[in-house]
């Protein structure tokens, strides 16, 4: 994703002035509003966590706990009850690649705000090297190639207003420096981000903060296969408990005044075939959508599904077979739909190692 880099406020100027005064307006509203007629708690929050709820629930497969948590982070965030020098949230989402992590936060932007983009993602691979920290904070004063006061940081994105939460993403967060958790802890400390220069702020105090890391994934993913070969399983008891695994990796990158200030750790679970198959099927689904408004249909045969889901190495979790899914069943598709404009039922399948699409007959 393109990130947009914003300048701030000026110096002196704090970074929502215009979110405090609205703040101290709805304040007012509310205590009027009280004396007039008892108590109405009126959320200056205007989304619903329901329709959130409804979208994480309709796009998000395996991952009911992350999912349940989530819930209950909306509900609180839109009460409006949280702590006023903190993040209006700060979850760490664990787990292998490609199972839903950054997909979460995407959908709730999108219900939020209405668009997938509206988060501010910041990959913490890129600021690793120690030298690179300042790009985050806004590099000092005479810093080769930098203007001081720039960020990577999008401010908007960042502040969100005063009726909807922003959105920050801290990706691949165990490769990030000390120099810049250290930056990150006090951001969940205070809610503010002091650039170095010491005259300019960013207010993270209406932001959820969202960070990802794959800490433990490795570890985790060997456990799985111990108890696939190990006597538990042979005897028919469950895999022994992960948190000790985590909890390990995880003091192995973070230091624990960090991992303290965080409210929830969260761990996705591996995507397996019964996850992946029903991923297919939200995937055929939203295709049948875009399908419906060419008159067309398209259904896959039972083999052509297994292959998709089950060929797949489980350790790259849903990517390999969304990308076969847009790279090869897509254009087959596109292929039939362009030779045979009269057609409307299609069907893909295997011939040998090709997908091909045939007009579909009942
Ligand atoms: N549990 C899931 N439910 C729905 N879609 C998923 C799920 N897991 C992965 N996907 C799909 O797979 C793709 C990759 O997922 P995502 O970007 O969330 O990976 P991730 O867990 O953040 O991995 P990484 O650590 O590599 O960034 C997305 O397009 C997403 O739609």
């Amino acid at each position: 994703m393109a990130r947009k880099k914003l300048q701030g406020p000026e110096p002196g100027e704090t970074a929502m002035p215009f979110i405090n005064e609205r703040l101290e307006a709805n304040r007012e509203t509310l205590a009027r509003n009280r004396a007039d007629s008892g108590p109405v708690r009126v959320s200056r929050f205007r989304f619903e966590p329901d329709a959130v709820m409804a979208s994480l629930r309709a796009n998000i497969v395996g991952q009911q706990h992350a999912l349940e948590a989530m819930e209950s982070m909306l509900v609180r965030v839109k009460a409006d009850i949280g702590e006023e020098n903190r993040p209006l949230a700060v979850h760490l989402f664990l787990g292998p690649t490609g199972v839903g992590k950054t997909e979460t936060v995407r959908l709730i932007a999108e219900a939020i705000h209405g668009s997938r983009d509206a988060l501010c993602r910041i990959d913490m691979n890129t600021l690793a090297q120690e030298h690179y920290a300042a790009a985050l904070t806004g590099a000092p004063p005479g810093y080769v190639g930098s203007k001081e006061g720039h960020s990577l940081f999008d401010l908007e994105k960042v502040q969100g207003s005063f009726s909807k939460p922003g959105i920050v993403l801290f990706d691949e967060l165990e490769k990030a420096s000390k120099e810049v958790t250290r930056t990150l802890l006090n951001v969940l400390d205070t809610g503010r981000l002091v650039f170095p220069s010491g005259n300019r702020e960013i207010d993270f105090r209406n932001t959820l903060i969202f960070m990802t890391s794959n800490a433990g994934a490795l570890e985790a993913e060997a456990h799985h296969h111990r108890y696939q070969r190990g006597w538990r399983r042979w005897l028919g008891l469950e895999p022994g408990p992960q948190e000790n695994i985590r909890d390990k990796a995880l003091r192995r990158h973070f230091d624990p005044e960090f991992l303290n200030r965080i409210d929830q750790i969260l761990t996705f679970n591996p995507l397996t075939d019964q996850w992946l198959y029903a991923l297919l099927e939200i995937e055929l689904a939203g295709l049948n959508k875009r399908l419906a408004r060419k008159q067309a249909s398209l259904d896959l045969s039972v083999e052509l599904r297994s292959v998709l889901c089950r060929d797949y190495d489980s350790r790259y979790g849903a990517r390999e077979m969304l990308r076969a899914f847009r790279q090869k069943l897509e254009p087959a598709l596109a292929r039939a739909l362009l030779a045979h404009p009269e057609h409307s039922s299609f069907l893909a399948e295997l011939k040998g190692q090709e997908i091909v699409v045939r007009q579909y007959v009942e």
